[in-house]
Formats: C-alpha cells, sequence, structure tokens
C-alpha cells in the first residue's frame, strides 16, 4: 500500500481553497490510502500523469476537479511514499511542477526544492555582473567549506554571483530551503563552525549512512519540520478536516531541539525577537513536561488574561482536547496565580488595587507628609527598590544598593522616604486592600513555608515580570532539573522591571538559547520595524548584559509598510477607514485586521468612524472570542502577544510616543529618564510587530522621533 506525505507548501495552498476543492483534495487522497501503486497508476478519476519537460523526472499532477490540479512527487527508487506538494489551478499546475526540482540535501538529508529552471536562467547573467563586482558576499567562504555545510554545485554556482544581502533575499524563495538557510546565517557574519552547530548538525540524522541518495522515503522521514507523513485513514481524515496550524507540525530545528530535549540541569531562557516562536516553543515544552510522567503538574503563565485565555486554546489543539492532559497544566497569569496561593494558603482572598487608585494613595502620601518628591518618584521607588529587593524593614533599607536609580538619597532622605513607604502601607491596611506585586510578595513568603505546587514551571512573556513575581515562580516549583522553562523578548519590555535572574535564585548561566526566524511578518515589517530600535541597545533577559537581534529575520516577503503623516486626526482617522474598507476589499476578514494607539481616547473617534462607515469594531478589552466578527481595537499596551493580517498603528505622534507624563524629567532621576525612553521606544515596536501582511504608522502633525527617518512621508492615503 502506498504511503502519503504533505510539504509545507501544500498546507499554504490548501489553506486558502473553496470548500468544493477542499472535499476535492480529500477524496482524492483517499485513493491513496486504498488502492496500490498499480492500481493508483490505472485509475481514471485520479488521472496521476507525468509533467511534460519537467525537470524533476518524480513529478506528477493528479485530477481534483476540472479547474484544480494536485502535483505529487512520485516515487522512482521501489519506494512507497507519494508527496503532495501543491494544488494549483489546472493551467498553471504544469508550469508550477515542471520548474521545481527535489533533492536531497548531501548533509542535512533532508529532501528540499528549488525552483531549477530560474537559477539556470538567472546564474550566467549575474556571473557577468559578479565579475565586475567590487566585492562578493561570499568570497570568504572557501567552496570545501561551502560544500560541507551541504551547498551543491549548482547553489555553489549562484552563490558565486551574490554580491550583497539583497541579492540573497532575491534567491531566497528560489533556494533549496536548508542550504538558504545556511547562507542567510552566513550572511549574518556568523562562523562556519556556529552554522554547521546551529543549523546543519541539528537535522542531521544521528544514523546518517554514507550514502546521501538512499530513497524519497528515507529523505521525507528526515524532514520533519516540513513534511507531515501521514499513517492512517483517520489520521489522513483528521489533518485535512481540521483548521491546519502549521505551528503544530512544522517546528523549526532551533524550535525542536529547545522544546524537546529530554531534560535541562536547571532554569533554561528561551530569547528571540517577536514572532520567532517563543510561545509555540512554550507550548511544546509543555507537551514534552506532561509525558515524562503520568502525574507531573505543569504551571504556564503568562502576561495578562487575554494571553492565558490564547494559551489555554492553542494548548488544547495542540494535546488533541485530551482532557486528561489538560488537567493537569494551570494555564494562568503570575498575579492570579499568586493571588489563588495567597487565598488557599491564608483562607481569605486579598483584594488588589488598580493601577490608578495605587497612583492616588502616593499623591496622598506626599501630601500628608509634604515631601519633596512627585507620587511618581515615590512609586518608582516601591517598585524598583523597597518591592524588587524584597526590603522589610528600615535599616535594610538604608543600606540598601538603589541600583537603577539615578538620584542619590542621603541618609536622612532615606530615613524620609523609608517612613512614606511606611504611611503607604498603613494606609492600605486602613482600606483593606493591598497592591498586586504585595499579593505576589506574601504568595512568595507563603510558598517558601509550603510544598511548592508544581513539578514543572514554563513562562511566556518573562521580559516584563518584576522581581517579586520572579520570586512566586521560584517558590512554585522545587530548583533542580527542569524546574522552570522561560521565554521572552528583552525587545518587548513594555513595563519597565529590572531583574536580576541570578540574585533570585534562577540562574540559566549554560542553559540559553535563541530563536531568530521570525514566522509571523514579512521581512518588510520586520526591517522597518528593527529600524525603531536600531539607536539604543537593551539589557538582556536575566539583566547581566545585553541582547541583540543578530540573525533575526524573516522568510515572508511582502509590501513596504505604509509610514504616513497628516495633517489632522480628523484626516488621519478618515484615511484609517479608507485603508481598512481597502484591506476587507482584498477579503480580509475584520477580525483579521489590528488597529491600535496609544491612548483610548483616540481608539474611540476611531471606532466611531469606523461604525458609522458599517464595519464592524470589537475592543480587544472586552476579550472578543475568535468567532467574534469585528476589527480589533487595542491600545499599543494591550498588543502584547497577539497578532493580525493587517495592521495599524495610529497617532504616532510627537507628543503621544513617548508621552511626557510617563517619562521621569532628567532633573528628577535621569537613570529612570533613560529607561522610560526605552520603554515607550519599545512599546512601538511591539505595537508594530504585530503584523503579519500590512502595516501602516500613522500621525498627524510631528511624527513621534522612534519613527525611522527615511521612510517618514507626509500626504494622502496610501
Ligand atoms: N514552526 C512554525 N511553523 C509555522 N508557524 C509558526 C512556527 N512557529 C511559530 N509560528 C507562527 O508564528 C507566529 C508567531 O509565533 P509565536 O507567537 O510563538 O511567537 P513569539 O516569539 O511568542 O512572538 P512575540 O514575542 O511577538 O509574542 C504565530 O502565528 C505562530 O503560529
Amino acid at each position: 500500500m502506498p504511503q502519503l506525505a504533505f510539504a509545507n507548501s501544500f498546507w499554504e495552498s490548501y489553506d486558502v481553497l473553496e470548500k468544493p476543492v477542499k472535499a476535492g483534495v480529500r477524496k482524492a487522497m483517499q485513493k491513496f490510502q486504498l488502492l496500490s501503486v498499480p492500481e493508483l497508476h490505472a485509475d481514471k478519476g485520479l488521472h496521476l500523469e507525468s509533467v511534460h519537460n519537467a525537470r524533476d523526472a518524480r513529478m506528477r499532477t493528479i485530477r481534483i476537479n476540472d479547474f484544480w490540479r494536485g502535483v505529487v512527487l512520485a516515487p522512482d527508487d521501489g519506494s512507497d511514499v507519494f508527496l503532495l506538494v501543491n494544488v494549483v489551478r489546472h493551467d498553471d499546475a504544469y508550469t508550477w511542477a515542471a520548474k521545481r526540482l527535489y533533492t536531497t540535501n548531501s548533509v542535512t538529508r533532508a529532501l528540499e526544492v528549488r525552483n531549477v529552471v530560474a537559477i539556470e536562467q538567472l546564474t550566467p547573467a549575474l556571473e557577468k555582473a559578479a565579475a565586475a563586482a567590487d566585492s562578493l558576499l561570499f568570497a570568504k567562504c572557501s567552496d570545501t567549506v561551502l560544500h560541507e555545510l551541504g551547498i551543491d554545485e549548482q547553489v555553489l554556482r549562484a552563490v558565486r554571483t551574490i554580491v550583497d544581502k539583497a541579492q540573497l533575499k532575491a534567491f531566497e524563495t528560489l533556494l533549496p530551503e536548508d542550504q538558504c538557510e545556511v547562507l542567510q546565517y552566513l550572511a549574518e557574519g556568523f562562523g562556519p563552525d556556529e552554522v554547521y552547530r546551529d543549523v546543519v548538525a541539528v537535522r542531521r540524522p544521528v544514523d546518517a549512512g554514507p550514502d546521501p541518495d538512499e530513497s524519497l522515503a528515507v529523505a521525507i522521514s528526515n524532514t520533519t519540520n516540513r513534511i507531515t507523513l501521514v499513517t492512517g485513514p483517520e489520521e489522513l481524515a483528521d489533518i485535512l478536516e481540521k483548521p491546519f496550524s502549521a505551528w503544530r507540525v512544522f517546528l523549526h530545528p532551533s524550535q525542536r531541539r529547545v522544546a524537546y530535549r529530554v531534560s535541562y540541569g536547571g532554569p533554561v531562557q528561551i530569547t528571540g525577537g517577536p514572532g520567532t516562536g517563543k510561545t509555540v516553543a512554550a507550548l511544546h515544552r509543555v507537551k514534552h513536561l506532561l509525558t515524562r510522567s503520568p502525574d507531573t503538574r505543569v504551571l504556564l503563565t503568562t502576561y495578562t488574561n487575554a494571553l492565558a485565555g490564547s494559551l489555554r486554546e492553542n494548548l488544547s489543539l495542540l494535546l488533541d482536547r485530551d482532557d486528561a492532559l489538560l488537567g493537569r497544566v494551570d494555564v494562568t497569569t503570575v498575579n492570579a496565580y499568586a493571588h489563588g496561593v495567597v487565598t488557599r494558603l491564608e483562607g481569605k482572598a486579598p483584594s488588589p488595587m488598580n493601577d490608578r487608585e495605587e497612583r492616588q494613595l502616593w499623591q496622598r502620601v506626599v501630601k500628608q507628609l509634604g515631601l519633596p518628591w512627585t507620587e511618581q518618584f515615590l512609586a518608582q521607588e516601591y517598585r524598583h527598590v523597597i518591592l524588587a529587593q524584597n526590603l522589610r524593614g528600615r535599616d535594610a533599607y538604608r543600606n540598601a544598593l538603589r541600583r537603577g536609580r539615578g538620584s542619590a538619597l542621603a541618609s536622612a532622605r532615606r530615613d524620609q522616604m523609608w517612613s512614606a513607604m511606611e504611611q503607604f502601607e498603613s494606609m492600605l491596611r486602613d482600606q483593606q486592600a493591598t497592591t498586586h506585586l504585595k499579593v505576589c510578595a506574601r504568595a512568595a513568603d507563603l510558598l517558601a513555608g509550603s510544598a511548592p505546587t508544581h513539578d514543572h514551571v514554563v513562562v511566556d512573556e518573562a521580559q516584563d515580570l518584576h522581581p517579586a513575581q520572579w520570586r512566586v515562580l521560584r517558590g512554585a516549583v522545587t530548583p533542580g532539573s527542569d524546574d522552570l522553562f522561560i521565554t521572552g523578548d528583552p525587545h518587548q519590555r513594555i513595563y519597565d522591571s529590572k531583574v536580576s535572574l541570578g540574585s533570585l535564585g534562577i540562574s540559566v548561566a549554560g542553559r540559553t538559547h535563541r530563536l531568530r526566524i521570525n514566522y509571523r511578518s514579512t521581512e518588510e515589517i520586520l526591517g522597518w520595524s528593527t529600524g525603531i530600535l536600531s539607536p539604543v541597545s537593551v539589557d538582556d533577559l536575566g539583566g547581566e548584559g545585553s541582547d541583540s537581534l543578530a540573525g533575526y529575520r524573516s522568510l515572508l516577503h511582502g509590501r513596504a509598510p505604509c509610514v504616513e503623516g497628516y495633517g489632522s486626526e480628523q484626516a488621519e482617522v478618515a484615511a484609517l477607514v479608507e485603508r481598512v474598507e481597502g484591506w476587507i476589499g482584498q477579503g480580509i476578514r475584520p477580525s483579521e485586521i489590528g488597529v491600535c494607539a496609544r491612548f483610548n481616547v483616540l481608539l474611540d473617534k476611531a471606532y466611531e468612524k469606523l461604525t458609522a462607515a458599517k464595519i464592524p469594531v470589537v475592543r480587544v478589552r472586552d476579550n472578543p472570542g475568535p468567532g467574534t466578527d469585528g476589527v480589533r481595537l487595542a491600545t499599543m499596551h494591550a498588543m502584547k502577544g497577539l497578532e493580525f493580517r493587517c495592521v495599524t498603528v495610529l497617532g504616532v505622534t510627537a507628543s503621544a510616543v513617548p508621552f511626557a507624563r510617563e517619562v521621569t524629567p532628567a532633573m528628577v532621576d535621569a537613570l529612570q529618564r533613560d529607561s522610560d525612553l526605552l520603554r515607550e521606544r519599545c512599546l512601538l515596536f511591539v505595537a508594530c510587530t504585530r503584523a503579519r501582511e500590512a502595516l501602516a504608522v500613522t500621525w498627524s502633525g510631528s511624527a513621534s522621533a522612534f519613527v525611522p527617518q527615511p521612510h517618514r512621508r507626509t500626504g494622502q492615503v496610501a
């Protein structure tokens, strides 16, 4: 009986097909499960035919219906796995199939595909141009080194014509996948040894024999990150009927390596820019941890309730809605977990106040004690020094190092400050209230005197956690193997938490990993958005040095972001309505469009105008489920962790981003000012990197200084 496998190129085409065509694909695929190989070849309905002038002799097309054909790679070496690679309109199917060549990578042993005709046509002209070029991108790499990294003869010839990264980019869709990735890493400045270790060796099967060309079936089984092999009829029905989520099946080797490593000796940290699949890696890690023993309990945390909801949904998908497995995972925010611990161990639920109430309380403290500081300064001292270092008495505070604070406080001032802190806490007690961070501090104390609640803790969106929240997580699990799996991106830090993980008993030394491929946004959106951060450097996740986005890139391509200024807010919102109508006109569902701004006031105006134009709109803060129609409106903060096909970031003006009220004046605290400005910059970066296919960044009046210069325009809708 033949076996069936599906390439990722197939899923990209399948997901957008109309229902009857999908039904045709299912019917055709069932035949591969019912008929023998000779019967398949003889079947009239399937009409398995070879492709005229095909560069790959194994290329076949099959009939789906009168208008669509499937493209299949048929084994010619006695093996029995058929690979469905695409579904294409009838007339285009033959041209598409004729140009593609599938080969086995000599080192990774995975099956790769290239547009062999395009490479052949382009290379001679490019060779002429290269002969006159001043420098070549891969001049430093010898042929031997490239061969050892899996580059074959045809690709090598093309490689020797590449003058710069832009030309490599133009080649990307034509080159075999594994070879292309090797070249991208080399182009980013990684050394051949690093590339071999991180890109090649991780893919090479441990039992790779001397002959790279074994059989198509073996090559297919070596290509788990791009090909799914279907083993039975139920699996076939399941895979073709559910919406296909590539992240569940095709992990990049760097993701697979971190998520499915059998065990880590202690806490492990995974970083990576936006959209590199950190959340995906965290979800797969949970799956792996659950299978380690039948009664393991896992705590999976994230930053907001909305993100916890989507984690729960995705985990359920990944675990095939297996209630027994899902019952062993608690998915929640750190604050909610801490609240639960305090409620359980003290028998009474704490009532934390919101940010506004907390600010008002600090204002009262300033007034009552006639203090020389603003309420903002006091709140920061409380958060960044007292709670961060868990200081419990006047003497401890007197002697504390005020790391990250740019204003010295003499000892008399410290005494005055401590009295202010005591006053704040006594007012809290009087109101029988508390703050979220104090709940965390209490939970950490309680956990220190009781048994850990979980066997493993997996932390997503770790970059914004405060030391008090880390102490709770530290207390949730016994220190040791596989205790904490931490994912986060310091470039997306938007709540100003300064953390030294080591000092909190969370040492990730020797267990840090980085993901570099963005699966969400096009390279155009990514390149533009990273420009927002290029003037600054950011501290790494553990607080031990700085982090960088070196090698961070996307495999997707699309249009450049639209970056546009308007004469008035009214004109800006009118242009938004027109843009959203344009996107919907192109077939994008309203729920796939995100609109965000720094403040709700502008979002209210957008809401009104979009509604007036009869476009459905919903607020992200109202937690609309995936089935709810409507353009999503959110503040920049609420965009954290989300993604949309199209995004507009509104109101990116000089006065809103950075927002002066949120930035400490230099004369109050210069270090705090720098860190406030960085946080505001990161906020814009987070908002822009939510976009998958289209991004618009707009303002009225003067643009934010964070908008990268060369691209700014002033005019009408693009
Ligand atoms: N191996 C994969 N194959 C296909 N899609 C993937 C893969 N890994 C991640 N994705 C997709 O890429 C997008 C981003 O993934 P994810 O949310 O995990 O990234 P992230 O690093 O957590 O992002 P951010 O830091 O911006 O929140 C999602 O749509 C996810 O489904």
